[in-house]
Formats: C-alpha cells, sequence, structure tokens
C-alpha cells in the first residue's frame, strides 16, 4: 500500500498530513525546528471551516526520518528556496533491503509555486510529478495551521515532469481525492504552473500598504509582464475551461482563520523564514534576462523584498513609494540585450 512521506510541516505539509491521517491514508510527516518538535509533543491544531481540532499526526524530525519502503511516494512541501537542500538529503537514502535502490528512483511530487523545482528534482528524481496546488492555507504560529478551503481543502492539478500522465499520477490523484482534495490529472502540468505563477507574482503586494488603486495598477504591470515572458519562453497557459473537474462549489470560507492579503510569501515574512520571492517575481526577472525582456516591475519587487529579508523582523508593511522609486531608477533597472547580442 502506497505511504505518503510528506517532507516539510508547514500550511502545505501539515495540512496533507491531517487529511491523510483524516482518511487513513498511510503518510509520515517529516518536518524540522520548533514546528515539527511542536507536533511530535501536542499534535497539531488545525483550523478548517467546520471546527479547530487537535490531530496526533505520525511525525518525524528529519533528525531522525523514518525508513524508507519500495511503495513509498515522496511529496515535497517545502518552499522552492529550500527544494535543492531537501532533495540532496533524500535522494540517495536506501530504500528497503535492495542494495541499489534508493529514494531517487520513487516517485516525487513537487507542490511548489514557480516553475524551477521540477528541474532541480529531475537531476536526482528519475519520475517526477508536478503539482499545482491551490488551497488558502496559513501557518504563521508554531503548532497551528488554518485552512481556508471549503468545502475541500483544496485544488491539485497534477502529471508527471515534463509532461504525461500514468498509472501512478491517478493513484495519487484518486489518495488526495480521497484525502478531501479536488484533484485532477494533467498531461501538460508546466501549463498549469505558469499560469499559476500569473498569480502568484502578485502574492509579494501583500508585503506593501498603500492605496488600492496603486495596488490594482502595480498588480496589472506585473502580471502583464509575467504573460509577456512566460509566452516568450515558449509556455502556452492553461485555462481555468480546460478544467475536467468544476470548482463551481469550492470557495475560501470567510472568517477562518485567514483573511485576504495573507498568502504564502506574506506568511514566511511574518514567520522571519526565508522568502520565495526570487523563484515567483525573480522567475519572470529569470525568463526576462533570457529572453531579452524588461522586466522592471518584477525586478523592483524583487529587490524591496530582497531587502526586506535582510531586516530583523517584519514590524510593518512596506511602502509602496519604494516599488515605485525602484521601477523608475534607470540605475538599478536597465534593459537587457537579446539573448545572443
Ligand atoms: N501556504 C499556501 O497557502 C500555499 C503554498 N503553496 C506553495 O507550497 C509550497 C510550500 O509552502 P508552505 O507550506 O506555505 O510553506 P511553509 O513555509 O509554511 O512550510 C514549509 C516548511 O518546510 C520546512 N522545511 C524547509 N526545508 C526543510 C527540509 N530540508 N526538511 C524538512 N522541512 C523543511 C520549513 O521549515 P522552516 O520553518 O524552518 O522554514 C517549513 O516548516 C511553496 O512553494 C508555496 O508557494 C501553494 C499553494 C498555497
Ligand atoms: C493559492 C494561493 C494564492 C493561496 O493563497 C497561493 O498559492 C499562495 O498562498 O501562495
Amino acid at each position: 500500500m502506497t505511504r505518503y512521506i510528506v517532507i516539510g510541516a508547514g500550511a502545505v505539509g501539515a495540512t496533507l498530513a491531517a487529511q491523510f491521517e483524516s482518511a487513513g491514508i498511510g503518510y509520515a510527516l517529516v518536518g524540522r525546528g520548533a514546528q515539527i518538535r511542536h507536533i511530535v509533543e501536542h499534535g497539531l491544531t488545525y483550523q478548517r471551516p467546520s471546527g479547530t481540532r487537535q490531530i496526533r499526526l505520525n511525525a518525524f524530525d528529519t533528525a531522525a526520518p523514518p525508513a524508507l519502503a519500495a511503495d513509498d511516494v515522496l511529496l515535497l512541501t517545502v518552499k522552492a528556496q529550500d527544494a535543492a537542500e531537501a532533495l540532496a538529503f533524500w535522494a540517495w537514502r536506501p530504500v528497503g533491503d535492495a542494495p541499489a535502490l534508493t529514494a531517487s528512483r520513487l516517485p516525487l511530487v513537487t507542490f511548489q509555486n514557480g516553475l524551477a523545482t521540477e528541474t532541480i528534482a529531475l537531476r536526482t528524481f528519475a519520475h517526477v510529478y508536478g503539482a499545482s496546488l491551490l488551497t488558502p492555507a496559513r501557518f504563521t504560529e508554531t503548532g497551528r495551521i488554518a485552512v481556508a478551503g471549503d468545502p475541500q481543502v483544496g485544488v491539485v492539478t497534477l502529471g508527471r515532469f515534463p509532461r504525461g500522465t500514468d498509472e501512478t499520477a491517478e493513484r495519487i490523484v484518486g489518495d488526495l481525492a480521497r484525502a478531501d482534495y479536488i484533484a485532477e490529472t494533467s498531461a501538460d502540468v508546466r501549463r498549469w504552473k505558469a499560469a499559476k505563477l500569473l498569480h502568484n507574482v502578485r502574492n509579494v503586494l501583500d508585503l506593501f500598504d498603500g492605496p488600492e488603486a496603486e495596488r490594482t495598477a502595480f498588480g496589472a504591470a506585473l502580471v502583464e509582464e509575467a504573460k509577456t515572458v512566460l509566452e516568450a519562453a515558449g509556455y502556452s497557459l492553461a485555462s481555468p475551461s480546460e478544467r475536467k473537474i468544476s470548482l463551481a462549489n469550492w470557495r475560501k470560507a470567510e472568517n477562518s482563520g485567514i483573511e485576504g492579503g495573507q498568502q504564502s510569501t506574506w506568511q514566511s515574512f511574518v514567520r522571519g523564514a526565508s522568502s520565495e520571492v526570487d523563484y515567483l517575481n525573480g522567475e519572470i526577472v529569470l525568463l526576462g534576462r533570457l529572453h531579452g525582456i524588461p522586466t522592471p516591475h518584477n525586478e523592483a519587487a524583487q529587490i524591496a523584498a530582497g531587502l526586506a529579508t535582510r531586516k530583523a523582523g517584519f514590524p510593518a508593511l512596506l511602502s509602496f513609494d519604494t516599488l515605485r522609486s525602484l521601477v523608475d531608477d534607470p540605475a538599478t533597472l536597465r534593459p537587457h540585450p537579446p539573448a545572443g547580442d
């Protein structure tokens, strides 16, 4: 029987573990630091629109991980900036008693926002499945996760990377559905990940305070640049109308532990954890540089967020003026020559 090894005990990983626990699906949650120590000792405080429960989870500290078995599937739920380190930790761990079987031969599912993790994973893992995940999940307090997806936890689109689907993908999607996710396979998951990035380039705006009109205009500029470079890079973006499953009855519940403006990027800043912005807006900047397309708004957002990570704590939202002055500063942001020039 499949057992899911969930790597990372934050908003996405602890939620998966709690859902597997409730659905009777085999899993082991492997995390680090104060969060996993708390979960091991006290369980997880798990807030859903239907109520808050204290759940005991099958949890392990990365310092003493569970032994792997041939039927295991790895679910990577660390942030993109932590993926390389986590993958290196797991790739060459032995599986069962087989002399040459290592974790790198087990299926690995990458839940990260952005486009970078799958390529990093494919260097060591032979069977990489990309997952595009929509879920309003919040982790800002040790030992507590709130998930506002209602009635299901979230929406997962999953397929082999770089393309295709297979029985393993179907099996994982089936288990996710049993665990109360709306889940479907896609033979071209990169298109879903690229389309989701159009949303996630706006996550950074949760760090800034300013007039709504300014936020809307800046957000539109971030998305426009993202569309331009993704198309230049050859991505055709998936459209919601391509879904095989309906999201008509799925929503983010009100008053369920997550306010507007508290998406995953904001959560990391509030926790004082490292920032994923280099893999969201930074992905757009990278593609712009590769294809000779200026991306001043994404670059400004990346710089402002990068500077904020250097300060201790995140006591207050940043000012939009910082962003505007960075966009207008020709010394910081110069158009890049087309690739090959
Ligand atoms: N939160 C959300 O609502 C959504 C998030 N996503 C995406 O899902 C991914 C995961 O995000 P999210 O769950 O919010 O992130 P979190 O920061 O909440 O959780 C990640 C956890 O992984 C831990 N971690 C980091 N490296 C390792 C490692 N090597 N071994 C074990 N644990 C490790 C982190 O520890 P530490 O505390 O020390 O940093 C943290 O506890 C991101 O790419 C995000 O963009 C997608 C959709 C929604
Ligand atoms: C789905 C969404 C937008 C949830 O807030 C997300 O991807 C994030 O928080 O990064």
